[in-house]
């Protein structure tokens, strides 16, 4: 059938699989024992194997995996935006959800990666590029009319908060509004008490990154200095509506940084961190189960997926194996002391890529061209009993 007597019913779901890629945090001494095997998007691990504890013969164990794409130790900002998120968010102009998360082990830097780091312009992470390409895009478009809102929820010990709430600044976190997720009888998920803020410009979409990120739970813990303990969604809600269309698209872009798991063993940690630690650790437990169902269901009568056992699995449903494009960024430290969590991080993200997704363009009929059309429906028949009772009475 020609594209153009293509109508939105006909649309057939583009089936497609999460996109992984891989990204390598420098750090002063890096492991020999990593190599990227460039052309081939394939990294190697050769691990040193131990023979009894602190002892190493020459004998190496060699682990491959393979990715969409990698970015190594000196890949920039930019290219990491232009590789991994360019696309999506052009995308989401034209009605089509997009999440974008990073998974790895504490400050292996997914928050470096999706929000960025403070010191140099340069630095800015997938958000602030995402709102400025998304921006710079909508001015372009002069034949359609956006409207972009923002949420941005934060995940922390399982409780859900907003983190654009005004009330954060005053009150303790046990007194704030919790986030409640609801799931309807058709497994649409709905978010109560989460702020939408309207974004006219890009300045606005960039002052409320900042308040939610000035309202972020961070610690200091032995592996980060500034570790995020939540899991954090900040999205992009776009509606665009083409001048003499009647359907508008409508999207959802996700950009997720989740919180890092932790070796609490390892790392020694007690208290307070340690508690967090192990709800982080709970939730992160429960996305490989999700990510592991998933994959049991390919080419199967439905399974269950057990998308309920956690908040973050309930919110990114649609994200892991619904109407959405979906790209992991799996970050890993650089260091030999951190090998075998990088290794670790690697084999969930092979995991990951066999997850495929039903994607469609979200074209609805505009609320208010119904509305308008109704009303002129009505002011017709209104029109037309007039009329009919006239000829009535002259008859
Ligand atoms: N590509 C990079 N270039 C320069 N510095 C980086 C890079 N990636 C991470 N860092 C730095 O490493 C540190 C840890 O990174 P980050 O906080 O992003 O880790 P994380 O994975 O989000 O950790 P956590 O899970 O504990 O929150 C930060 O100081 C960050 O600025």
């Amino acid at each position: 059938m020609p594209e153009s007597e293509k109508s939105d019913d006909d649309e057939v779901p583009d089936k497609s699989n999460i996109q992984i890629y891989l990204r390598i945090r420098p750090v002063s001494e890096p492991s020999e024992c990593i190599q990227i095997v460039d052309d081939e998007n394939h990294v190697r691990f050769d691990v040193p194997r131990k023979l009894n504890q602190g002892l190493v013969n020459n004998q190496k164990e060699a682990h491959h995996f393979t990715f969409n794409s990698l970015f190594s130790a000196s890949s920039t900002q930019e290219e990491v935006f232009d590789g991994v998120a360019r696309d999506l968010v052009l995308q989401s102009l034209d009605g089509i959800n997009g999440t974008i998360f990073a998974y790895g082990q504490t400050g292996s830097g997914k928050t470096f990666t999706i929000t960025g780091g403070p010191q140099r312009y340069a630095d800015r992470g997938i958000i602030p590029r995402a709102i400025a390409l998304m921006f710079h895009s909508i001015a372009e478009r002069t034949d359609t009319e956006y409207k972009v809102h923002v949420s941005y929820l934060e995940i922390f010990n399982e409780a859900g908060y907003d983190l654009l709430d005004q009330e954060r600044e005053v009150r303790l976190l046990e007194d704030l509004q919790r986030i409640h997720i609801l799931e309807d009888e058709d497994a649409v998920i709905h978010t109560r008490n989460l702020s939408m803020r309207r974004a006219d410009t890009e300045e606005d979409a960039l002052n409320l990154l900042f308040l939610g990120d000035t309202n972020r739970t961070i610690s200091e813990t032995p592996m980060n200095m500034a570790s995020s303990r939540s899991h954090c969604v900040f999205t992009l809600y776009l509606e665009g509506r083409k001048t003499g269309e009647e359907v508008v698209r409508r999207s959802k872009l996700n950009l997720v940084d989740l919180a890092g798991s932790e070796r609490v063993a390892k790392t020694q940690i007690n208290g307070t961190i340690l508690k967090e630690a192990k709800y982080i650790n709970l939730s992160l437990h429960y996305l490989e189960q999700v990510i592991i169902a998933l994959q049991r269901s390919m080419g199967q009568a439905r399974l269950h997926i057990p998308y309920r056992n956690s908040m973050m699995t309930t919110v990114l449903r649609d994200s892991l194996g619904g109407n959405c494009r979906t790209v992991m960024i799996a970050n890993i430290n650089g260091a030999s002391a951190q090998l075998e969590e990088s290794i670790s991080t690697c084999r969930f993200a092979q995991r990951v890529a066999m997850i495929c997704n039903s994607v469609t363009t979200n074209v609805e009929l505009d609320p208010d061209t119904i509305i308008r059309n109704l009303r002129q429906e009505n002011e017709n028949l209104k029109y037309q009993i007039r009329h009919d009772l006239k000829s009535i009475a002259t008859a």
